[in-house]
């Protein structure tokens, strides 16, 4: 259920303009989609992410949301994600429930990991494998991590940061599970292709596995 494209909202204050974005990355074919707004009040952020859940829903993908459990729990969203401010994976367990997913952010640190999965994590995220323009004070992991962690956790891995389709293969090749992207999806002029340049490429790798 978590693997292939996992697209991250742009900060977006137009509510109207956001959803279709996502519409757009849905129907490239993203199978996981994270509300994350950092600068908005209670009341906007309340409103994008009910109106992405109603999206979400109808494409059949989760909607995660980020840094925020008591939104999560209060739009009845697929889950959250936590990064190393933003709570502990039982706290959100015990707010959210047995069903929901919570992924945790764990940068180059792999028992981060490890005990993030020890505690009930349904996924973890490193990263930044290469330079974002959207986030600078990033801490930066080599992919060498990614074939570490493969060998030794058994939930999925997320690979974060400044990802594209011309240089997500070698993160493929390397176990990553799902890729978290924004800018090389939402600052493309055609959002559906580019969702589906992803898509297209994770679903070699599953061919190439299978056969
Ligand atoms: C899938 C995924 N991976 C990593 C992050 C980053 O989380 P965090 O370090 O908490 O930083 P912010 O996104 O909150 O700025 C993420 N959001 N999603
Ligand atoms: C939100 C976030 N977290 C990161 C981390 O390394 O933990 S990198 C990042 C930004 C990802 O955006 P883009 O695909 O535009 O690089
Ligand atoms: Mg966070």
């Amino acid at each position: 259920m978590i693997g292939g494209l996992y697209a991250i909202t742009p900060e977006c204050a137009d509510t109207e303009s956001l959803v279709e974005q996502v519409r757009q990355a849905l129907s490239g074919g993203a199978h996981l989609v994270q509300y994350r707004n950092k600068g908005g009040d209670v009341g906007l952020r309340h409103e994008q992410a009910s109106e992405l859940l109603a999206l979400c829903k109808q494409f059949h993908v989760p909607l995660i949301i980020n840094d925020d459990i008591r939104l999560s729990d209060l739009t009845g969203a697929d889950g959250v994600h936590l990064g190393k401010d933003d709570g502990s994976v039982r706290e959100a367990r015990l707010i959210l429930g047995p069903d929901k997913i919570i992924g945790v952010s764990c940068y180059n640190d792999l028992q981060r990991a490890l005990d993030a999965e020890a505690h009930g994590a349904n996924y973890v995220a490193f990263g930044s494998f290469f330079p974002s323009s959207t986030k600078s004070d990033v801490v930066t992991a080599p992919l060498t991590l990614l074939h570490e962690a493969k060998r030794v956790l058994n939930i999925p891995l997320v690979s974060i940061g400044g990802i594209t389709a011309d240089n997500v293969t070698p993160l493929i090749e390397a176990g990553t599970d799902a890729v978290a992207v924004i800018s090389a999806l939402f600052d493309s002029e055609d959002i559906v292709r580019a969702a589906s340049r992803f898509a297209v490429l994770f679903e070699k790798s599953n061919h190439h596995t299978l056969h």
